[in-house]
């Protein structure tokens, strides 16, 4: 097998279509270009982070199957890139099934991951694979109802389709039910009255097992698995994670059973981010990404090749390289206030902190929860990062410009 490689702008341009331009497809389209691929940035809004580092820009709504269908005969990009799950998936399904574009890292596993629907039957009643107990429900009635019929309290309710912990929130008893049903119809991508509930997972600690598809030298899909990374989620949102993160031997080897079993399904080239709960030896899988994950931003840091650049090359075909360079953490900058065009005070500061380092989106509007940047730490081990990250984190003040 050999991959060969275009000049972008030009007839041969091997030309790739990211799907979402956010903080995560910013870094796999800065990989992209650095392999000299003409790329194409996606999103539903304009100035999105990766679209002020592609080559083109493109503002579409991408759950519009006629949007995607017209934007990907125009462009005939040899690949698109799923970023978010709010996309058109049936659509991608029917352009991949006529030749006309290769999805990755599959149309179908783009499909099936959009929604939490179609991934949690697949992991748990196709695959066997254990995951908490859950039922989807499409109204307050029936929500009630699943939880009296086994669920139980304490839950978790999510909208089916939503990321970063958008419309998610736990149930202590029967007085949050409407609550949590109220917030989960606010809180999902796209309309939608589905949720799904479940039981909750008493876990000592939760972590993303990077997992990579890529090709060997025979052009045999191979499975490589970075080392773990864990994280702590607040409001269902990632707020700092770290890697190395320590493991049993037997709870490792039963994380990467279950993500080589869910990731040999969704098949294809590229890298996973395979979300487990862990609980002594005892593992359970909670969803995955067909993408890198938000997670993985550390591996910027801790990697010689990073959840972007893995993926990058994966998809072209290109060797992978999982190893870890030095343990370390991130720590997200959220903004704070909600504002257009932010200023950051304290970089200078934070940078200061040792080992560290940072990357700022670019996000043209901030929101008091929305993602705006994210610190780096490496050092000598993880709690020492986990430290810095954080200390540096908190230095960075997003706040919104004063007329001077
Ligand atoms: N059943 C559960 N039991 C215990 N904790 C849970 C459960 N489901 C979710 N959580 C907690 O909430 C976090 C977010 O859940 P989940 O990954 O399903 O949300 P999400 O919106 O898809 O987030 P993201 O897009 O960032 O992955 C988990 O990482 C975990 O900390
Ligand atoms: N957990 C999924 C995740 O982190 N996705 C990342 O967040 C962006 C959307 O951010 P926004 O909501 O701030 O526009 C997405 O485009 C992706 O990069
Ligand atoms: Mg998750």
């Amino acid at each position: 097998m050999s991959t060969t490689l275009g000049t972008p702008l030009s007839p041969h341009a091997t030309k790739v279509m990211l799907l979402g331009a956010g903080e995560l497809g910013k870094e796999v389209l800065i990989a992209l270009q650095r392999l000299g691929v003409e790329t194409v940035a996606v999103d539903r809004y304009d100035n999105a982070p990766g679209q002020q580092v592609a080559h083109h820009a493109r503002t579409i709504t991408m759950s519009d199957p006629a949007q995607l269908k017209a934007l990907i005969e125009a462009e005939k990009p040899a690949m698109v890139v799923p970023e978010i799950e709010a996309i058109a998936t049936p659509m991608l399904e029917e352009l991949e099934a006529a030749g006309v574009v290769r999805v990755i890292p599959t149309a179908r596993a783009t499909r099936l991951t959009m929604d939490r629907e179609g991934i949690r039957r697949l992991a748990a009643e196709t695959l066997g694979l254990p995951t908490s107990p859950y039922k989807f429900c499409d109204s307050l009635a029936e929500l009630q109802a699943a939880i009296d019929g086994g669920i139980g309290y304490p839950n978790i309710v999510k909208p089916v389709m939503s990321s970063s912990g958008k419309g998610q929130s736990k149930i202590d008893g029967p007085s949050d039910v409407q609550k949590a049903w109220d917030y989960a119809m606010a809180g999902g991508r796209v309309s939608h009255g589905r949720v799904i509930v479940e039981g909750f997972i008493d876990f000592e600690y939760e972590i993303t097992l990077l997992t990579v598809r890529a090709l060997d030298e025979t052009g045999h899909v191979q499975t490589q698995f970075c080392e773990p990374i864990g994280h702590v989620q607040k409001g269902g949102d990632y707020v700092e994670s770290w890697q190395p993160c320590r493991m049993a031997p037997a709870a490792l080897q039963r994380a990467r059973e279950i993500a080589k079993a869910v990731t040999d399904n969704l098949g294809g080239q590229g890298l996973f981010g395979v979300e487990l709960f862990v609980k002594g030896d005892e593992v359970w899988f909670s969803e995955v990404s067909p993408r890198p994950h938000d997670t993985g931003l550390v591996t910027l840091t801790t990697q010689w090749q990073s959840e972007f650049e893995l993926h990058a090359r994966a998809i072209l075909g290109l060797p992978v390289d999982t190893s870890l360079k030095t343990p370390g953490a991130s720590a997200v900058v959220y903004g704070g206030v909600d504002a257009l065009g932010v200023v950051f005070d304290g970089v200078d500061e934070a940078l200061r902190v040792p080992g560290t380092d940072i990357r700022l989106f670019g996000k043209p509007e901030s929101f008091v929860k929305r993602r705006m940047g994210v610190l780096l730490a490496r050092a000598g081990d993880v709690e020492e990062a986990r430290v810095n990250a954080k200390k540096a984190a908190a230095l960075v003040r997003p706040r919104v410009p004063t007329e001077d």
